[in-house]
């Protein structure tokens, strides 16, 4: 493949077709685009970070990840599209060229290479890395719960075996360190936003304590904005809320990571279905998946770079 012209953002691709997608779209918009290696994977497969950037010295961030769990094959989809979706509005539609003149934007869209491409080789509905844990079979660490956030208490596993295994310590994943170090040097994020599926919610810290933050207020009525944004475009409903009293207790997870880091827009989305497809969602509900759910970026990172 010499261009993306060829791509059809309406399916489903192995990561074969999304890298090649992503060296063309590089070269295609080399003005706005680059793209760099973070880090390896547990298999040595290269961790890519496309960055969108209008100035030539550090600016604020913004942070976006898909495709962390690698059987969430909507939020890889959806990370392709949104790329190409700022490729093409940036300069005409207005918020967005008001925030990228302002502010860079990395995303990530396969976050979990090894997983990803053992879902299209073996096991589409794996879920976690492809990590050999040492005295157990049981391959893989859950990397929403290997971050250095409340790590191993209730809500994370510590067998090797469960979907939820958090790992043998904090940041022990390549796939998890390899962001949380970059995250660090720069410094300068001010939203991060974690793309999961499913369940269509909008959460927000905390997943491991039931206090709520210091800036709940203003997250959850940014929560609101962003999901009554979404719900204008295709009437999808969802839900929001911190993530421990709207979908369940979990720790050592991306947001709250961020979180305490200083990101204080750390928002993770379960995109669609609730369920009927879950995981299995049809290529059809991919570009209208994508449209909505940027809306809702759009939402939040408006606020962001005004505030
Ligand atoms: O358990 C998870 O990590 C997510 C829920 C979630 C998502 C973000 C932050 C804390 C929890 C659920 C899912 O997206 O992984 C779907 N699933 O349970 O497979
Ligand atoms: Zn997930």
């Amino acid at each position: 493949e010499r261009s993306t012209s060829s791509f059809r953002y309406n399916s489903y691709h192995t990561l074969e077709e999304i890298y090649t997608w992503m060296d063309n779209f590089v070269v295609e918009h080399s003005n706005l685009v680059s793209k760099f290696m973070i880090g390896q994977t547990f298999e040595k497969r290269p961790i890519f970070v496309l960055k969108f950037s209008t100035g030539n010295r550090t600016r604020p961030a913004i942070w976006i990840d898909s495709g962390i769990h690698a059987r969430e094959w909507i939020t890889q989809a959806t990370g392709v599209w949104t790329a190409m979706k700022i490729a093409t509005d940036y300069g005409e539609e207005p918020v967005l060229t008001k925030i990228l003149n302002h502010m860079d934007i990395f995303l990530e869209v396969v976050t979990n290479p090894d997983g990803f491409a053992y879902t299209h080789s073996m096991n589409h509905l794996w879920r976690k890395n492809r990590a050999i844990n040492s005295n157990s079979t049981c391959k893989g660490v859950d990397p929403n719960r290997n971050w250095d956030s409340g790590f191993g208490g209730v809500g994370s596993s510590s067998n090797p075996c469960s979907e939820t295994y958090h790992g043998p310590f904090p940041h022990s994943e390549p796939e998890v360190a390899s962001v949380a170090n970059f995250i660090q040097k720069h410094k300068h994020f001010k939203v991060l936003i974690s793309i999961h599926s499913y369940s269509q919610m909008l959460l927000y810290p905390c997943g491991y304590r039931k206090e709520p933050t210091p800036d709940n207020e203003e997250l959850n009525s940014l929560a609101r904005k962003a999901v009554e944004a979404l719900s204008q475009v295709h009437g999808t409903e969802y839900i929001y809320g911190r993530t421990i009293s709207t979908i369940y207790m979990a720790n050592g997870i991306t947001i709250d990571w961020a979180y305490e880091h200083d990101i204080k827009c750390s928002f993770s989305f379960e995109l669609r279905d609730t369920g009927i497809y879950g995981f299995l969602l049809p290529a059809s509900q991919i570009i209208p998946t994508a449209e909505e759910t940027w809306q809702a970026i759009l939402t939040i990172t408006k606020h962001a770079c005004d505030n």
